[in-house]
């Protein structure tokens, strides 16, 4: 670890010289490095696509469309909007202020780590890294030693396609990211879950350093069946993709469980049954479409999770464990008791608990008794139940009628709210998460005001109430001697 210690202070050195130096700063370099970022994609989809299915048993298509092709859109709409996103924005100030100007303009943080996760260990590294770069900060980035094929690949690969004195990786577990946390950074953005998000923050708040904290939670998924049962196979669809088609429910945005009126639940589930087989095949574990639990460790913890005789009793499909395969079969529950650990912690892997109301209204109540998700789901085309989930529930985000796309959306943030996490991300709004909004004023000194300064009088006072409520018209009347002084 001495070694390490004395990799990381070399690093940080180089880093902020780089910074230093400006040389991030100039746009033409922050897109030839993004530009970079592409090419590397590009370059070596196979060997990513491999260490991926390594790592995760990801399939190649849903690691294109997971990471690979999410990093590749995400440096497209950065290269090209860079020029625009970077301009100083012209702000119209009060007459108040009359004639001075205002502006805001962003700047880079400086040097910048990132801690990523290993669900996605390719664009949950990558994206960050994108936006980090395009605001003109340099970058130090810790991958997930979960994802240790992956990890090798970014440690090895990036330094070959990018400037490594702005930009490096350090391989790692939470070790390492203990060193990383003892120096001073200009901004960590962390990719993780809540527990460590707490020791992240508070190591930040050692140096007062702005934090993004990307965490997890667990998303629900309301399906109103009356309003939506003429559309019910695209709705089953989308759940089924949502919880088993994107690293077998490893991920932060995951439907975690399914509220439902009481007696639709059963056709939901006998719908469910069929079309997990007509993705996976009658035997998932070799259809090659599901990828497998990370480590033995998640597998054991979804085991425990299971385990609990009450939830045992509550399996309609699936509860299948291979633990030596990292497989876990795809499981649906059907009333596990809200009380069971399984009910309040994330997931994150291929269980299904449906739970059933007596009105579809009362799914908000158990939203609410529960930490603020990432992401909430609902199925219904009732305007009164979307504006109650709206107006009565806090969340990250809040999609209707899918689920998972509004991660892909990069006109829309994405970012939890509370326990799921502080700040959001992708398409401009990373070029903001990593930039500090700089605010300028351009005073004159072609005239003075008097009433600004001491010694104080009641014409001053009656002059500054006016000031502030912008009532210009007796602000005259009171210059002019038209109004008295109150
Ligand atoms: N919001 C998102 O975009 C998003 C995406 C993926 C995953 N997640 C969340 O991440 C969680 C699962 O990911 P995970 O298992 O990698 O999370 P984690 O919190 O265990 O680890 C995340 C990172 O923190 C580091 N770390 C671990 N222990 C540490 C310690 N004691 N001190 C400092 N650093 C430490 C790890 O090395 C890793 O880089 C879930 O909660 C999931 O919802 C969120």
């Amino acid at each position: 670890m001495e070694a390490m210690k004395e990799t990381v202070e070399e690093s940080l050195r180089e880093m902020r010289d780089t910074f230093a130096s400006g040389r991030t700063r100039s746009l033409k370099w922050r897109k030839r490095q993004i530009a970079a970022i592409y090419e590397m994609v590009k370059d070596n989809e196979d060997k990513l696509c491999s260490v991926l299915f390594q790592d995760l048993g990801k399939h190649s298509t849903e690691a294109f469309r997971d990471e690979l092709g999410h990093v590749l859109r995400s440096a497209t709409v950065a290269i090209n909007c860079l020029d625009k996103w970077a301009v100083p924005k012209q702000s119209n100030l009060p007459l108040l202020f009359f004639p001075a100007k205002g502006k805001v303009i962003s700047e880079p943080y400086g040097t910048v780590l990132v801690l990523s996760s290993w669900n996605f260990p390719i664009s949950l590294s990558l994206d960050p890294l994108i936006g980090a770069i395009a605001a003109g900060n340099t970058v130090l980035l810790k991958s997930s030693e979960l994802s240790p094929n992956a990890s090798a690949f970014l440690a090895k690969t990036i330094p070959a396609y990018l400037d490594n004195k702005a930009i490096k990786v350090i391989e790692g577990g939470p070790d390492v990211a203990t060193i990383l946390l003892q120096h001073q950074w200009d901004k960590i953005f962390f990719t993780g879950s809540p527990k460590i998000g707490r020791i992240i923050m508070a190591a930040a708040a050692q140096h007062l350093t702005p934090v993004t904290l990307e965490l997890g939670g667990k998303c629900p998924t309301i399906v109103d069946y009356p309003t939506i049962s003429k559309n019910i196979k695209s709705v089953v669809k989308r759940i089924t993709g949502g919880k088993w088609g994107s690293c077998s429910g490893q991920a932060c945005i995951s439907v975690d469980y399914v509220l439902i009126e009481k007696s639709f639940a059963s056709s939901l589930i006998d719908m469910l049954k069929p079309l997990i087989r007509s993705f996976f095949g009658d035997n998932p574990k070799e259809s090659g479409c599901l990828s497998r639990i990370v480590s033995k460790q998640h597998v054991q913890r979804l085991s425990r999770l299971l385990n609990d005789p009450r939830v045992q009793a509550s399996i309609v499909y699936g509860g299948s464990i291979d633990e030596e395969n990292l497989y876990v079969e795809p499981t649906i529950l059907l009333d596990p008791p809200l009380d069971s650990e399984i009910m309040n912690e994330e997931i994150f892997g291929p269980i299904l608990p449906i739970i059933t109301v007596r009105d579809i209204q009362d799914s908000i109540g158990i939203i609410k008794s529960k930490a603020k998700p990432l992401a909430i789901y609902a199925f219904t085309n009732d305007e009164n139940l979307k504006t109650r989930i709206l107006s009565e529930t806090s969340s990250g985000s809040v999609t209707f009628n899918d689920v998972m796309i509004q991660y892909m959306c990069d006109a829309l943030p994405f970012g939890g709210v509370g326990e799921s996490g502080i700040g959001r991300y992708h398409g401009k709004y990373s070029f903001d998460c990593f930039s500090h909004e700089k605010a300028i004023m351009e005073g004159s000194l072609a005239m003075d005001l008097e009433a600004r300064y001491p010694p104080w009088n009641s014409f001053k006072l009656s002059f500054i109430r006016l000031a502030f409520s912008e009532a210009y018209f007796k602000l005259l009347l009171l210059m002019l001697g038209l109004k008295r002084s109150t």
